[in-house]
């Protein structure tokens, strides 16, 4: 596996609404093919940190380099040559109500790209394939789908450009433990055979523990630890500690706090 290469690079971002706040010089990196993580509270800005990240939002100060290109002052044209790069999975799946599940995964190819009805049908069935649905599901409305299957069809519909870069808005939240689970397999399944990058926003202990390769914690406006959970764990921060190194945690994760041999843990 190559874990090397920057794919992204954000440096110094301030963000500012109105007088609040919300990053002050927060810098990053995420590499190729890694489960990149994004942590914090509630309102540390991970949603608005993975918009700047995408183009639908503009820092105040700083840059943000997605795939070598920089966003600040990006042509039109580069610009939406760079968002065919990437797939986005938004929280509450928002798939289009009123389209079928193919008509959802096809809205891309569409906008996107000149090719036939055909091959259109064709990747569309590949795609709902790729994430574990039947075939059928594709002629239903996201409103004859339970929470799990909308997760895996807006899935389908991020990989439809087959985009390099994957960004999950805290994919495993409203499903049941094992939906959850089943969805953090899926996502390593289709990192390591699609050889993408993934970059999530999570507040899973599961998915931090078993799935994530690097994670970064935002806090106090800044990134205040970021790397393996090892390097995280010898974060002293408030956050950390509540987070990780609380009663419950301590007891479910045991082993995994154990094999990173944390100090005081
Ligand atoms: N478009 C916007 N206009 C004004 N304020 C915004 C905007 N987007 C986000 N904010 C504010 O920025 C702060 C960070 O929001 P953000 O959604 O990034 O938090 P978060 O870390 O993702 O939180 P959560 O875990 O609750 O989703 C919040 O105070 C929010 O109210």
């Amino acid at each position: 596996m190559n874990q090397g290469n920057v794919v992204i690079e954000v440096k110094d971002i301030v963000t500012r609404f109105g007088p609040r706040t919300v990053h002050d010089g927060v810098s990053l990196q995420i590499r190729e093919n890694e489960i990149f993580a994004i942590l914090g509270e509630s309102g540390a800005g991970k949603s608005v940190l993975m918009k700047e990240m995408i183009m639908l939002l503009e820092p105040n100060a700083g840059e943000v380099t997605v795939l070598g290109k920089r966003l600040n002052g990006i042509s039109y044209r580069e610009a939406q040559q760079l968002r065919r790069e990437w797939g986005v999975l938004f929280q509450f799946g928002a798939l289009y109500s009123s389209m079928t599940i193919a008509e959802n995964i096809e809205v891309q190819l569409k906008e996107y790209t000149k090719i036939s009805k055909e091959m259109r049908d064709k990747l569309v069935r590949s795609k709902i394939a790729l994430v574990g649905l039947d075939e059928h599901v594709g002629s239903l409305y996201p409103a004859e789908l339970s929470g799990g299957m909308i997760k895996r069809a807006a899935l389908a519909r991020a990989l439809a450009m087959e985009p390099k870069l994957l960004f999950l808005d805290e994919p495993t939240s409203g499903l049941d433990p094992v939906g959850a689970r089943n969805f953090d397999a899926l996502i390593v399944e289709l990192r390591d055979m699609l050889g993408i990058t993934v970059v999530m926003i999570t507040h899973d202990l599961d998915s931090i523990f078993s799935i994530v390769d690097r994670m970064a914690i935002l806090a106090d406006q800044h990134v205040v630890a970021e790397g393996t959970l090892k390097n995280v764990l010898q974060s002293q921060h408030p956050f950390v500690e509540d987070f990780f190194k609380n009663e419950y945690t301590k007891e479910k994760y045991m082993d995994r706090l154990d094999q990173n041999r944390v100090k005081d843990v």
